[in-house]
């Protein structure tokens, strides 16, 4: 059974003064309840504005944007940022550089006792619960120079959740961390907003990152939502070669159609009833989904091998000088300059149109 619906957009639509096209361009979209919604896509394709817009920092020029069943835009009707109960995380912190932990993450309680949801005895306790849920308990007296970025993100992110809100907006919360610390923070985020309950959208252009924290995910592309739906189906049946090529970063191959079947470097497919009406498109091989084994008389090559720890990533040429990439188990190594076949392995071959 679904959880209540937290948010719900409508045909929201942004378009900044002087720009050709809208930044943000009839987005429709509904959040449930704890769910977390990933908004992913290339620079420039409105994630930010569209965050911005469910904050109360931007007002769009159409649509409408309900929070927690009740409208905040909608026409006349305009919740301003401080009143939407909307906590933000951003991706350069934006802690107050003269005040200590616990002071920063006082701070958006303040605001809760000016609206009288709260009574000012409770900030220092209610504060402190934050801190402990991120996991900085004994750095409350700190400044944020005396943390690391990934201790700065923390604190930020117990300034968002400290008042309780409805929804949590994050834009691109771990891009200034490097890639460790990001690793186990974005699951540990993750961790901390699903056991508050707390619903949230976070913009990332890392599919990996999208992939695994998001219960739903929002490919967007040029102001739109390409694809909505659960990493897994996004992942599965990419809907367009732009969502695959963004998500998958799968190998296209130049498929031509002979009768029933494609004809590819890697050998022929049957034509299904989903198939382009096209003689030439493209067939999706996942990095994945190539077996690869040495054959003297194969028509690939190994260019390059990469150690990612448990599996290894072959760069490959075709005859025709084509790039594939193929990921495998490390105990299949396969040497530089070694000639191998590749056996594809499709249950369902995914074609699209040439783009
Ligand atoms: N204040 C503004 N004035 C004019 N144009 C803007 C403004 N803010 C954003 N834009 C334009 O709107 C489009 C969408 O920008 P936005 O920042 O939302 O993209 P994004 O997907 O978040 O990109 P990135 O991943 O690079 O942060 C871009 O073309 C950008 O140049």
């Amino acid at each position: 059974m679904d959880l209540p619906v937290i948010l719900k957009l409508d045909a929201l639509t942004k378009q900044f003064a002087g720009q050709a096209a809208p930044a943000v361009d009839q987005v429709s979209l509904v959040l449930h309840q704890g769910d977390l919604l990933g908004l992913l896509g290339p620079s420039g394709c409105g994630k930010t504005t569209l965050l911005r817009l469910i904050a109360g920092f931007e007002r769009p020029q159409h649509g409408t944007i309900d929070l927690a069943g009740h409208p905040i835009c909608d026409g006349p009707v305009w919740v301003p940022p401080e009143r939407r109960d909307v906590g933000v995380v951003f991706q350069d912190y934006a802690l107050f550089p003269h005040l200590c932990v616990l002071d920063n993450v006082a701070f958006g309680l303040k605001t809760q006792v000016r609206r009288g949801k709260l009574a000012a005895g409770q900030i220092r306790e209610e504060a402190t619960r934050a801190i402990a849920l991120v996991g900085l308990q004994g750095f409350e007296k700190r400044f944020p120079h005396e943390l690391s970025g990934g201790q700065q993100q923390r604190v930020a992110l117990a300034r968002a959740i400290a008042p309780r809100p409805s929804l949590i907006l994050l834009d691109e919360p771990f891009s200034n961390l490097d890639v460790q610390v990001r690793l186990y923070l974005r699951q540990e985020v993750r961790d901390i907003l699903k056991g508050v309950g707390a619903s949230g959208i976070f913009v990332t252009h890392d599919q990996e990152e999208a992939l695994s924290i998001s219960d739903s995910l929002a490919v967007m592309r040029s102001g739109q939502v390409e694809q909505f739906g659960t990493p897994e189906d996004i992942y599965r049946y990419p809907s367009s070669r732009f969502v695959a090529g963004f998500v998958t970063q799968a190998n296209f191959l130049r498929a031509e159609r002979h009768g029933n079947v494609w004809k590819t470097v890697l050998g022929s497919f049957a034509v299904d009833a989903a198939a382009p009406a096209a003689a030439i498109a493209e067939l999706m091989v996942r990095q994945e989904d190539l077996q690869l084994r040495p054959d003297p008389a194969g028509n690939l090559v190994v260019r390059d091998r990469q150690f990612l720890g448990r599996e290894y990533r072959y760069t490959l040429t075709t005859a025709t000088n084509d790039i594939l990439y193929a990921r495998t188990a490390t105990r299949d190594r396969l040497e530089v300059g070694q000639t191998v076949t590749a056996q594809v392995d499709l249950n369902q071959p995914q074609m699209f149109a040439m783009s």
